[in-house]
């Protein structure tokens, strides 16, 4: 990546190349990246849709592999000029056990880091979260923050936990040598709540209405403001970044960036109604229908009836303690941090996020309403 081999075609690295935000990374970087010479596709669950990709003029590998396999990363990183690590377990609902949870996105992002450093990888951008800052187990609001603002971090969660850990393990692996003597540079960046197309959540909560007969209930009060970010620009972000990292090694190795653009600040559920409302839901109330402290209760009781069921079968509702914590604390971000390390602008406006996230919830459930 140096400048006297500017024509170097570069071997791009994607974990979790198949997942919601992965995919977006992938056609990404067929799209933006010039330099692009082959690119690896490292999941543990291949897409079908990886196979149309195999007929452009870039090399497309797909690699079937488990981050938490050492020897599986070691292979599939080697001779790669750059990882971006997207995979990881992202479970908020008690799919899964706190120790998969740390297995994949700890173990794993350590595996990375390590198959980095032992066949000389330079560059690695991570994935992270704005759970690795908050919001925290006490509730405070973190209003418009930015990368700087104080903020109280605790978890108790396995999920923010998990991604804290794992982000920290980046962070302090930025300049260690690698393979060959030459220093690591890693960044982080760090979404907000994603959407766009393939978010499963917005599907499920446009389902839901559907059931209910078109009509959606409010259940957290609308001054709760929610960050959000869409999917094409945190893709967008990680290419960016990755592109950068060598030019700006100094000022962004060890850094870590939220994840930002023109998406308004609302609460989760208005921020939901902008594309729900346009295929046909309601939202019901300018309040929340039931009190808190009953929401409170039930999110208590749906704990209690995962724990009880889970010798039986999985009970995983949207709803539980900490779900309902995250969804009725602020939690956004203003900041423009990206902008001056390695010059991002979101590539899609708010107009242009919203029609494409429309378009998909119709199209996703069949719906053209
Ligand atoms: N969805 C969101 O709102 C946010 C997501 N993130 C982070 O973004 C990243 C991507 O998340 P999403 O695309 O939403 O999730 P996703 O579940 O759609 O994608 C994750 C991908 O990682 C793969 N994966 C999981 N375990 C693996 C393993 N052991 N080995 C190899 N691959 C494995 C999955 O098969 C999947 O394709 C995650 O690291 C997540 O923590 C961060 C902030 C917000
Ligand atoms: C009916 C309930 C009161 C509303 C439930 C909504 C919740 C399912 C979602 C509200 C906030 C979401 C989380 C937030 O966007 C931050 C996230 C960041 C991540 O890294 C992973 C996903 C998530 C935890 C996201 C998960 C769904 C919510 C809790």
């Amino acid at each position: 990546m140096a400048d006297s081999a500017q024509a170097q075609k570069l071997v791009y690295l994607v974990t979790g190349g198949c997942g919601f935000l992965g995919e977006h990374v992938v056609r990404m970087l067929l799209q933006r990246e010039p330099r692009l010479g082959e690119l690896r596709v490292f999941d543990r669950h291949l897409g079908p849709w990886l196979e149309e990709l195999k007929t452009g003029p870039v090399r497309v590998t797909a690699i079937q592999g488990d981050v938490t396999q050492a020897h599986e990363v070691a292979a599939a990183v080697a001779g790669a000029h750059v990882v971006i690590h997207t995979a990881g377990l992202v479970d908020v609902f008690g799919r899964a056990s706190p120790e998969t949870i740390h297995e994949v996105n700890v173990q794993g992002t350590r595996n990375v880091i390590e198959a980095c450093v032992q066949t000389g990888t330079r560059f690695l951008v991570y994935t992270s979260s704005m759970e690795v800052v908050g919001p925290n187990t006490k509730g405070h609001p973190f209003y418009r923050g930015n990368e700087d603002t104080p903020y109280e971090a605790v978890h108790s969660h396995p999920y923010p936990c998990s991604k804290a850990l794992a982000e920290w393990l980046v962070l302090e692996a930025n300049g260690r040598k690698v393979h060959g003597g030459l220093p690591l540079v890693t960044c982080a960046l760090r979404p907000t709540g994603i959407y766009g197309e393939g978010h499963q959540i917005m599907r499920d909560f446009y389902r839901q209405g559907l059931r209910l007969g078109g009509w959606l209930f409010r259940a957290i009060p609308a001054s709760v403001e929610h960050g959000r970010v869409y999917v094409g620009n945190v893709a967008w972000m990680h290419v960016l970044a990755a592109r950068e990292l060598e030019q700006r090694a100094a000022l962004m190795g060890g850094q870590v960036y939220f994840c930002y653009d023109g998406s308004p600040y609302k609460s989760y559920e208005d921020f939901n109604m902008e594309f729900l409302g346009p295929c046909g839901l309601r939202l019901v109330g300018t309040r929340p229908l039931l009190p808190y402290w009953l929401l409170v209760f039930l999110a208590a009781l749906n704990a209690l009836l995962q724990w009880l069921l889970r010798p039986l079968v999985l009970y995983a509702p949207l709803l539980n303690p900490y779900t309902l914590a995250v969804a009725n604390t602020t939690f956004t971000v203003s900041t423009d941090k990206a902008q001056r390390h390695f010059g991002y602008e979101p590539l899609f406006s708010w107009e242009d996020s919203r029609t494409r996230t429309i378009l998909w919830v119709q199209a996703a459930t069949g719906s053209a309403q």
